[in-house]
């Protein structure tokens, strides 16, 4: 019998089986970020532990960093400076390098670990961050841990991790226009539910994956983990080589040649058996849009909020009926044409250049509509650079879009900026609970695609609609 890529990827790192469905793992890469790392290191410093290997561990300034222009250390989180500063520090005394406020490399930990070449194929990647699934897309096996596991993982560079159960889903055909990787996650998390990974790790893959760049497969990956899975990927190919190749801290010449040929090795065997498969065909696919405060509550643009009625049952039916007085929706209302106040492009799971193309291809000679505040940040500074260097900032701002130094910015309210009160913000980003984007904030996830259709409309608006009209119409 053959095996599934997690397990190939799996038994490469185990150094024991402990005996209780859990194995020890060598982990590869230690990422850290000053909202959970700045715990990790304090806690490995106050038991006296040092940092076995500091040159596979990096730290990220992102998650509570200023993203207005002329930033400094100083945050609009109370505290937060404190926090960038202290993280800073221990991060120094541990030996580990720090992509910081200031530096051409700043940026959220799921885009710069990738976009450095710290993240490649076939690695164990871990980070105290849910989100760290996003760099599955290049073929690493990449998961979220807790602030203790980041110190023992730091100390030992090793885990004790639960063995998952394997998960295939494939994308069969093609995607339509104005549909992307986002609407294929959200489709697949609104079919089968905000649950439906649970315990499982998922390999993405079929002709649709193969298709996608590899910015779009770190899209899907990225909302693994609001699928419940334990972590998601996608098999290596000649897309990711090409991908890695040159990056700061990938592989060179000899050393180069040699991971290419392994790398080759990382794929499922055409016998592997899974203990699930979700087949999805693309055809299915529209652009999605959340109506609700999961991401399992999401439907095609150009359809309505659900009747209660179509609940799964009474438990559904009440987290739906809270979640549309949250929303301040109604069943059966329409979900294009609602009139929004804000508009967000960024986050890890949509502020590559790839993603910010795609909303500069809608937003190219159109204006934001009136009353509507609309803001890109780039997932890295590296993705703002290039992303100036062929001129999209000037349509972003010309637009009428702030356009942001890089961080998390307002895909998460830690008690910094936030969009207000009531607010109904369309989004790039992966999460929609309650409160997720300031108090009050509603929060519609969509594509990139998406989000710049709506800014323009003041609307949700489906692009592949949207698009079809002349730029002096939306001015
Ligand atoms: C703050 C951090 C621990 C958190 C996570 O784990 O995902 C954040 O990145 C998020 O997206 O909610
Ligand atoms: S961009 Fe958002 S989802 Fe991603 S790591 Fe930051 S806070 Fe979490």
């Amino acid at each position: 019998m053959g095996s599934t890529l997690v397990e190939k990827l799996w038994s490469r790192h185990r150094v024991a089986d402990l005996g209780d469905g859990t194995d020890l793992l060598y982990v590869d890469r230690v990422l850290l970020h000053e909202r959970t790392g700045s715990i990790a290191l304090k806690e490995l410093a106050e038991t006296g532990r040092a940092v076995r290997h500091p040159g596979r561990a990096f730290v990220c300034m992102d998650h509570i960093v200023d993203t207005r222009p002329g930033r400094g250390d100083d945050t609009v989180m109370p505290g937060g400076t404190a926090f960038i500063r202290e993280t800073r520090a221990g991060a120094a005394a541990a030996g580990i390098h720090v992509f910081d406020i200031g530096q051409d490399d700043q940026g959220i930990v799921h885009v710069v670990s990738p976009e450095q070449g710290i993240a490649l194929p076939g690695l164990t990647v871990v980070c105290p961050d849910s989100h760290t699934c996003t760099q599955g897309g290049l073929g690493a096996l990449a998961w979220g841990i807790g602030s203790s596991e980041a110190a023992h993982a730091l100390a030992t560079q090793t885990l004790v991790v639960r063995r998952p159960r394997q998960m295939r889903v494939r994308f069969e055909g093609a995607l339509g226009a104005g549909v992307g990787p986002k609407d294929m996650i959200l489709h697949l998390i609104a079919t089968h539910g905000a649950d439906g990974g649970a315990g499982h790790a998922v390999e993405f893959s079929g002709p649709a994956v193969s298709a996608l760049s590899i910015e779009g497969r770190m899209t899907l990956c990225n909302m693994a983990v609001e699928f419940a899975a334990w972590t998601g990927l996608c098999a290596p190919d000649a897309k990711t080589l090409a991908w890695i190749d040159g990056r700061p801290r990938a592989p060179k010449g000899a050393d180069w040649a040699a991971a290419v040929a392994d790398w080759a090795e990382l794929r499922s065997d055409d016998d592997a058996v899974f203990d699930r498969e979700i087949v999805i065909n693309c055809a299915d696919i529209a652009p999605y849009v959340t109506w609700g405060t999961s991401p399992q509550h999401a439907v095609p643009i150009d359809s309505r909020v659900p009747a209660l009625e179509e609940a799964r049952d009474a438990t559904a039916a009440t987290a739906w009926r809270r979640a549309l007085a949250y929303m301040d929706l109604t069943p059966g209302q329409s979900l294009a044409g609602l009139p929004i106040d804000g508009a967000f492009i960024g986050s890890c799971t949509n502020s590559r250049l790839s993603d910010l193309r795609a909303a500069a291809e809608v937003l190219r000679g159109r204006k934001v509509a009136p009353g509507v505040r609309a803001i890109c940040v780039p997932g890295s500074m590296r993705v703002k650079a290039a992303a100036e260097a062929e001129g999209l900032h000037t349509v972003f701002l010309d637009a009428g879009f702030e356009w942001r130094e890089s961080g998390c910015s307002m895909c998460f309210f830690a008690g910094g900026e936030h969009f207000g009160q009531s607010q109904r913000v369309v989004t790039t980003t992966n999460r929609n609970f309650e409160n997720r984007q300031g108090p009050g904030t509603r929060s519609h996830l969509a594509s990139p695609t998406t989000v710049a259709a709506s800014a323009i409309a003041g609307r949700l608006a489906d692009a592949r609609v949207q698009a079809l009209l002349p730029p002096a119409a939306k001015a």
